[in-house]
């Protein structure tokens, strides 16, 4: 595998490091750049990933470039790493929210293989969702590289165009963070009717896991598993019909549209900045 250059060390770029080194990767072909310097101490630490300061010494011979930095800073990021990218033309792999593979290739000024990819935090533990595109400057092998990346996170799926990124976004990208929201909501609940805190947390953990195992290993649909805790007239019908009556389906529609509309306005923000 090509030397793999991170920019930007923080949550997302942590979670991929160390899919990556679970599923064997040498640590030495990785090199991450990041400023703060705590953050760089335990990736070197942690995954003897090489660290850096400076985006350029970490760019340098990268045959590999992954952007990991927010995406408010990938313009001025790109700008700097423009020599670097543009005397080694590396494949680059983008995973910030909204971007576009034109906007990076316009701040580079260069014609580049770009792959825009949406992991999440589950990469972690190997259980991660990622949605790649890439353009067409990308080559079959080059493809095969991005995806051997991301295939350390969990699941990958490629979507045929790059507006369906954002839709990715909205849904595995950001969708962690709803599932959180579900289960502090549980455990707040239980807490409410009386029970400890820590067994509140405890039993609304291991069912979102229990219920996410189900999800993936037995092959059956959300809707069928859901019918099958729901009794007639028992209890999950009568928390069903509650959350239906409280619109829960629309609910969870107006918030995916609201983050893939957010991945857009991102994109045009940075465009009106550049
Ligand atoms: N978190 C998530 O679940 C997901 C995030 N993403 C995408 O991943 C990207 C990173 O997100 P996330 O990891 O959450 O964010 P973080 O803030 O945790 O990580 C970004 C890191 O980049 C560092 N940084 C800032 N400026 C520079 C620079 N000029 N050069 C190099 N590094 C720099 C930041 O340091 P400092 O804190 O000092 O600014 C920070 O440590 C975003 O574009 C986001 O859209 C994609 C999928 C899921
Ligand atoms: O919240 C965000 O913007 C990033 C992208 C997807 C998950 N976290």
């Amino acid at each position: 595998m090509n030397r793999i250059a991170f920019i930007g060390g923080g949550n997302m770029a942590t979670a991929l490091i160390a899919g990556m080194i679970r599923h064997g990767a040498q640590p030495g072909g990785i090199a991450v750049a990041e400023p703060r310097a705590e953050a760089l101490q335990e990736l070197s630490r942690e995954y003897g990933v090489a660290t850096y300061t400076d985006n350029l010494d970490a760019a340098e011979g990268a045959g590999i470039l992954v952007l990991a930095v927010k995406p408010q800073k990938l313009a001025e990021v790109c700008l700097h790493l423009r020599p670097a990218v543009q005397k080694y033309r590396p494949v680059v792999i983008s995973i910030a929210a909204g971007i576009r593979i034109a906007q990076i290739e316009r701040w580079f000024d260069a014609a580049l293989p770009v792959v825009r990819c949406m992991p999440n935090t589950p990469a972690m533990f190997g259980a991660g969702a990622t949605g790649l595109y890439a353009n067409a400057r990308v080559s079959a092998p080059q493809r095969a590289q991005a995806q051997h990346v991301l295939d350390a996170a969990g699941l990958t799926v490629w979507v045929p165009d790059e507006d369906q990124i954002d839709v990715v976004t909205a849904v595995s990208g950001s969708g962690p963070a709803y599932f959180f929201l579900m289960v502090e909501a549980l455990e707040n609940a239980a807490f409410a009717q009386g029970m400890s805190r820590e067994t509140a947390r405890a039993l609304a953990a291991q069912t979102a896991m229990g219920a996410g195992r189900m999800l993936v290993d037995s092959g059956e649909t959300a809707a069928t598993l859901r019918q099958r805790v729901t009794s007639p007239n028992g209890t999950t019908q009568a928390a069903l019909e509650s959350l239906q009556a409280d619109h829960f389906p629309a609910i969870v529609a107006r918030a995916v549209d609201a983050a893939r509309r957010r991945g857009v306005e991102l994109s045009e923000l940075m465009e009106s900045q550049s």
